[in-house]
């Protein structure tokens, strides 16, 4: 079994900083109930090396990096607009989570192919569009038996966002990845790596 610590002062300031928050996120963030999948995929998993693409002001990095903080683990976060990095940076102050978050300010198209990795956990949720070539970048990135998760996947057959439906015939057809969606928030495409 992994490893899980707990720092109970940790604990409350965030459960705190995700109530106070709770009704404040405008920013395309995900819902909670999405946060707490991330969460529970990382500590089930005993994640420790973590990569967020599209980090807007941070709800799923705060929960993500929550996770990380009792399995001994970093999230590095990927987001291009300024002005939610920054506001991004200052959530995860306000959390207490900041040790736990690596947040770069850059284009994820660039960034994704620089980074080395390896990780065992990856959340895409920046451009659709671009959702296959940040999969193929990381991939051989990718542990075995890690987890690349998607946000906004509708299940096969139904209309989801540009670029969604692709993304999910995709990871769909790979032998090497055995993928499943869970509906009952935003949408996420859990694809396991063999
Ligand atoms: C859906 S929001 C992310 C929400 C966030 N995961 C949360 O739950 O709080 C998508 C973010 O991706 C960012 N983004 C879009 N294209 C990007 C790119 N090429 N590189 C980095 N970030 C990008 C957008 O600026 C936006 O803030």
């Amino acid at each position: 079994a992994q490893e899980v610590s707990s720092d109970k002062e940790l604990d409350r300031k965030v459960m705190e900083f995700l109530k106070s928050n709770k009704r404040k996120w405008r920013d395309m963030n995900v819902p909670a109930s999405d946060g707490q999948l991330l969460y529970d995929i990382i500590l089930k998993n005993g994640y420790t090396r973590g990569l967020e693409i599209g980090t807007s002001t941070g709800h799923s990095a705060i929960w993500m990096a929550w996770a990380f903080s009792k399995t001994g683990g970093k999230l590095i976060t990927i987001e291009i607009d300024e002005s939610r990095y920054k506001e991004a940076l200052a959530n995860f102050e306000k959390a207490g989570l900041s040790d736990f978050i690596d947040a770069r300010l850059a284009n994820a198209h660039q960034l994704v192919k620089e980074l080395k990795g390896p990780f065992d956990f990856v959340f895409s949720d920046a451009d659709k569009g671009w959702y296959i070539n940040y999969f193929k970048d990381v991939a051989p990135k990718l542990v075995s038996k890690g987890c690349f998760a998607a946000h906004n996947i509708r299940p096969p057959g139904k209309r989801g966002m540009a670029g969604t439906r692709e993304y999910l015939e995709y990871v769909m057809a790979l032998d090497d990845f055995t993928t499943t969606v869970d509906n009952s928030g935003g949408g996420l495409a859990i694809s396991y790596k063999n």
